[in-house]
């Protein structure tokens, strides 16, 4: 009986029969009734879904929620992520797992009306915040002046991806989902080495947390774990419910702590980003069918061509002693002249790349699966063929 109502059955249960008496335990009734299972008619069923359309509908209206330094209230943007962090045992608990220094400056980026900022003040010398919305700014302006605690307080409006960063100590922000990735990129390999931060404690989508902390081998295993593994170790502090942001954003949420590693490999941080881009374009496909794949073998050729080409110009140049910039010009042209490209040399260059992965033992792995110090590896090995990803 259970099977029966739990499927499909119980949508199209006529109503009578239900209604019986003793047909149904009654709290079974009671348990269909409250699940709006019943009768789910193609008009019915148009109804509900047009109800959750219009549930989405008011969900994307900018709310009025939060209010500007002289206490208006203005509307809250979902496209900026303007989800505001409301319980106070969440905030103070993102503070206390920030392990904050009384010395230290944090940054923080996307400080809304700034719940998390006051906390922040309390705990650290300093703090510089990033946030993008002019009324924002104004807020927090507002509400840290009101406790006297402005002197400690700076507010860069501009776009976090954009702007430059002070140098900090920690970062630790409730931050728009929309740009946890490139802000991440920036916090690992945009800052220069060693990065000079000791970790950044960010709240962020739960389905994205989950894929940073992956390992390789799990499903959600991609490039960005595979990238971040390689600058840093992520640590997973707590999950959040969406029922503890204001409006009530869709999705629930994780507090992480990505620590920056002392000991990144000396790999070129471009080449690498580069590389694993192009290893994880299919990444269940294992690596022999991506490395066969011609329009990869055309690009890597017209690289290593080109990038051999500019080297032995520049020798060429250094030699003869001219070096003044109409002859950096020059040589910009000349590199840039597309060379014919040989068939017989791209497969010259495939059965390499073949052979390599053959040799090495990677040609039936998949990318998802390999561990960070596999993949440097695999990228050395490209590298001393002479094929650069960059
Ligand atoms: C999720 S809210 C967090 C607000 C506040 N920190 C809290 O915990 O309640 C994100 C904030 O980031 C700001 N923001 C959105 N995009 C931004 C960007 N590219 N750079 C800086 N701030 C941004 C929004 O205006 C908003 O105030």
């Amino acid at each position: 009986m259970r099977l029966c109502l739990s499927g499909v059955a119980a949508e199209v249960m006529p109503r009578r029969m239900l209604q019986c008496p003793g047909f149904l335990p009654r709290s079974i009734i009671s348990a269909l009734q409250s699940r709006s299972l019943l009768f789910r008619t193609k008009a019915h069923r148009y109804k509900l879904r047009q109800q959750d359309d219009d549930d989405d509908e008011e969900r994307d209206k900018p709310k009025p929620a939060e209010r500007d330094a002289w206490g208006r209230p203005f509307h809250l943007h979902k496209a900026r992520g303007q989800h505001i962090l409301t319980n106070p045992r969440v905030l103070d608990s993102i503070v206390r797992r920030a392990s904050i220094r009384p010395s230290d400056t944090v940054l923080e980026i996307g400080p809304g009306s700034g719940n998390l900022t006051v906390r922040l003040l309390e705990a650290a010398r300093q703090v510089v915040a990033v946030e993008i919305d002019d009324r924002m700014v104004d807020a927090v302006h507002g509400r840290v002046s009101q406790l006297g605690l402005q002197d400690r307080l700076t507010v860069i409006k501009g776009d976090a991806l954009k702007t430059e960063f002070p140098r900090f100590d920690l970062c630790v922000a409730n931050i728009p989902y929309g740009i946890s990735s490139p802000l991440i990129a920036k916090l690992l390999f945009k800052l220069g080495r060693p990065c000079g931060f000791r970790s950044a404690t960010l709240l962020l989508q739960k389905e994205f947390a989950r894929r940073l902390l992956a390992s390789p081998g799990d499903s959600e295993f991609n490039r960005l774990a595979a990238n971040v593994r390689l600058a840093a170790t992520v640590e997973l502090l707590m999950d959040v419910s969406k029922k503890d942001f204001v409006p009530c954003p869709k999705v629930d949420s994780s507090l992480v702590r990505i620590r920056p590693r002392s000991d990144v490999p000396a790999v070129d941080l471009d080449e690498w980003l580069a590389f694993t881009r192009t290893c994880f374009s299919k990444k269940n496909k294992t690596l022999g069918a991506i490395f066969k794949q011609k329009r990869k073998i055309v690009e890597l050729f017209e690289r290593s061509q080109l990038e051999g080409k500019a080297c032995r110009l520049l020798e060429e140049e250094e030699e003869d002693g001219v070096n003044d910039s109409d002859d950096d010009d020059q040589l910009g042209t000349r590199v840039g002249e597309k060379e014919e490209t040989n068939a017989s040399e791209l497969s010259v260059l495939q059965e390499k790349i073949v052979g390599m992965l053959k040799a090495g033992g990677f040609e039936d792995k998949r990318p998802s699966k390999l561990s960070t110090e596999e993949l440097l590896h695999l990228l050395q090995l490209f590298n001393r063929e002479g094929v650069l990803f960059h």
